[in-house]
């Protein structure tokens, strides 16, 4: 059973009187402000909560304050004013030893630089958490070469991780978090660096991985396309904020401000969006009468852009219950993927005629 996480109003200040900062920053003062003092505000107010099995993904620039607030998650990290309740336990309130026995048995870390131990095989390495744990060799083999499985390195268990690509390597780092059992997993940045292609795989793998293990994963990125892949939910961080919370869909089509619209405009929008994003509800009530072919909310933009193009008409929208939730003209479906919500400009010219050629250019 996974575990449920809570961050209650978060505050971590690096520097002179942090306390004192903090004040300053419930009053609405800034990072540059208290940067003039040599004070650093890595988070600030930062409240959230992850749902038992959820993926919920961090997502910032450089030195928005990602890694410090996944280091307050741990318990790495103290902070300076708020709470991480973690099973409904203040991760805040416990001494240093209940602390290192929350880490060592239900949090697993995942790091970009996979951490492996040059002198250790793979088997040893994936087992080093249950190592750690005292879990008897024979059992902690086991499970760890279960998990190497389950990661797609069956066979490699003997290899020593030289003789692995860094892809494979991010595998072992992965089994290594998966073999201890942890409810909750903490991945900061854990494919950044790797090849594009790899990158996809191990996306592609922790999305498999996920929906039969659903562990709760709070997954650090910069990279706001492997976000939306991922997250069931994300967080936008800067300096120090977070700037909105929503689903993959809310960031793309109700960015909260400019600064989280800007890092839209690389996104593929086709993959993002589904049927519920994009459809007019406004209903007359008789629009799935006629027995042509159906969306259902979940269904992909492809997939919308295909019943599209087979009725002659808006495709209706239809839920679990059969009952009808919104319909999608042609002209919505052009419009959201070109971040075009407007209605047409009229034109004078007869309908389906070409008036005249346009010349462009010089
Ligand atoms: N131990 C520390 N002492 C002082 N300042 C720190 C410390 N750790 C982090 N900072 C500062 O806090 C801010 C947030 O840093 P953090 O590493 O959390 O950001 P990030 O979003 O994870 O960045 P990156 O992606 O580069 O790791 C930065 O300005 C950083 O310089």
């Amino acid at each position: 059973m996974s575990s449920r996480l809570q961050a209650e109003h978060l505050y971590k200040v690096f520097g002179r009187r942090p306390e004192k900062a903090v004040e300053r920053l419930h009053k609405g003062g800034d990072r540059e402000e208290l940067r003039a003092d040599g004070t650093t505000a890595a988070v600030i107010d930062a409240s959230f909560t992850v749902e038992p099995g959820q993926t919920f993904v961090v997502m910032g620039l450089s030195g928005s304050g990602k890694s410090t607030l996944l280091r307050m998650l741990n318990g790495l990290l103290e902070p300076t004013a708020g709470q991480v309740l973690f099973d409904g336990q203040d991760l805040t309130a416990l001494s240093d030893r209940e602390l290192r026995e929350v880490r060592s048995k239900k949090i697993s870390m995942v790091f970009q630089h996979f951490a492996l131990f040059p002198h250790r095989s793979v088997l040893e390495n994936a087992a080093y958490g249950l190592e750690v744990q005292g879990v008897p060799r024979a059992e902690r083999e086991m499970r760890a070469a279960d998990a190497l499985a389950m990661c797609g390195l069956g066979g490699w268990e003997k290899s020593w991780p030289d003789e692995l690509s860094g892809g494979m390597q991010q595998r072992v780092g992965l089994a290594r978090a998966l073999a201890t059992d942890a409810d909750l997993l903490l991945m900061d940045e854990s494919f950044s660096a790797l090849d594009p292609l790899i990158r996809r795989d191990m996306q592609d793998q922790l999305i498999e991985l996920q929906k039969k293990l659903k562990k709760t994963i709070v997954f650090i990125t910069h990279d706001l396309n492997e976000a939306m892949r991922l997250g069931d939910r994300i967080a936008v961080m800067r300096d120090g904020r977070i700037v909105q919370i929503g689903t993959a869909e809310d960031i793309l089509v109700r960015p909260a401000n400019d600064y989280v619209a800007s890092f839209t405009k690389d996104v593929d929008r086709s993959r993002v969006l589904t049927a519920e994003a994009v459809m007019d509800t406004n209903l007359r009530g008789d629009e799935a009468d006629c027995g042509c072919e159906t969306a259902r909310p979940d269904s992909s933009f492809v997939d919308l852009c295909a019943i599209s193009a087979r009725v002659p008409h808006s495709v209706a929208v239809l839920d679990k219950k059969q009952k009808l939730v919104g319909v999608v003209p042609r002209q919505r479906l052009i419009g959201f993927l070109g971040d075009e919500q407007g209605e047409p400009r009229p034109c004078d010219a007869p309908r389906d005629k070409v008036v005249k050629v346009v010349k462009t250019g010089a």
